[in-house]
């Protein structure tokens, strides 16, 4: 990424858009609205959009083998067939915290989808701290508790030899890294590999990309930032014309373009004048 574009390529605008995830087979982008309450497939080639609405926030989507999709929806893993529109509840997790949600999710190297809980917003950023975990479900449909105790569970990745996994707690300003086992899905030895600046704000979605290294969205920080995790130093900032930057995946031909996703709740009149794409996708080639 020498010489960087972006562009704004999905111009409808979300509420909280998430979850981006190229679904290879198809050639399209997955994502969601978060608050919004619907799950997106968009073909860049055709530009043609589809959209499922759901009953309850969705944090997150991800591919199954068998072409449907899994989502993590209100306090529910569920299954989203594309065809009939329809999510069958699998799983139920934090049943005493009914305020609670589920926010980001990931497929790990070994198929499990990983899924974080976090208390509905007041407003953007303002939660009751403490009341999310970070769950992952298997394929027998049961579901293991890693931990508790989190503000906002956000993004996630795995290293290239799959020996780490990285973890975003919004609040905690960090991005955090742990041992991985990919045979049990054991996570340990939890550190901080970053810790963002002022100007960066707050850690959101995240990916690793063929080099191994990380990139960032930083909310309310109008950017993505790419983080050496052998150093634990920012090597690149690429900055987009939105402040609320959710989250990025990579996709396209040969993986060579990122799309980053970006949320419109939470602005002012004023604010929303001044970024008009705030809301948007964006493609960063
Ligand atoms: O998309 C998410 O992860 C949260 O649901 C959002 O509400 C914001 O990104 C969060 O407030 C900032 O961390
Ligand atoms: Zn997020």
């Amino acid at each position: 990424m020498s010489s960087i574009k972006i562009e704004c390529v999905m111009g409808e605008k979300l509420r909280i858009g998430e979850s981006p995830l190229w679904e290879e087979k198809e050639g399209t982008l997955l994502f969601v609205d978060i608050t919004g309450q619907k799950v997106y497939r968009w073909n860049p080639a055709s530009n043609n959009l589809q959209t499922v609405s759901v009953e309850a926030p969705v944090g997150s989507v991800a591919l199954r083998n068998s072409g449907s999709y899994v989502v993590a929806l209100g306090n529910k893993f569920g299954i989203l067939k594309w065809e009939d529109q329809s999510v069958t509840t699998i799983a139920h997790v934090d049943e005493d915290k009914p305020n609670n949600r589920f926010n980001d999710g990931k497929v790990d190297p070994g198929g499990r989808f990983f899924a974080g809980t976090m208390a509905q917003e007041l407003q953007p950023a303002v939660v009751e701290r403490n009341q999310g975990s970070l769950f992952v479900l298997l394929a027998d449909h049961s579901v293991i508790t890693h931990f508790d105790k989190v503000d906002i569970s956000n993004g996630m990745d795995w290293s290239l030899d799959h020996k780490t996994f990285f973890y975003i707690d919004s609040l905690s300003y960090s991005v955090d890294a742990f041992d991985y086992d990919v045979t049990t899905a054991n996570i340990s030895n939890r550190r901080c590999l970053y810790r963002l600046g002022k100007e960066e704000c707050l850690p959101d979605g995240m990916c690793i990309d063929i080099e191994g290294k990380l990139w960032i969205a930083c909310y309310n920080g109008g950017r993505v930032i790419r983080i050496d995790p052998e150093t634990g130093k920012n090597i690149q900032t690429v900055k987009l014309p939105v402040d609320k930057v959710t989250s990025c995946c990579f996709g396209g031909k040969d993986y060579s373009e990122m799309y980053v996703t970006s949320a419109s709740d939470g602005m002012d009149d004023q604010w929303a004048a001044r970024q008009p794409q705030s809301g948007c996708i964006f493609k960063v080639s």
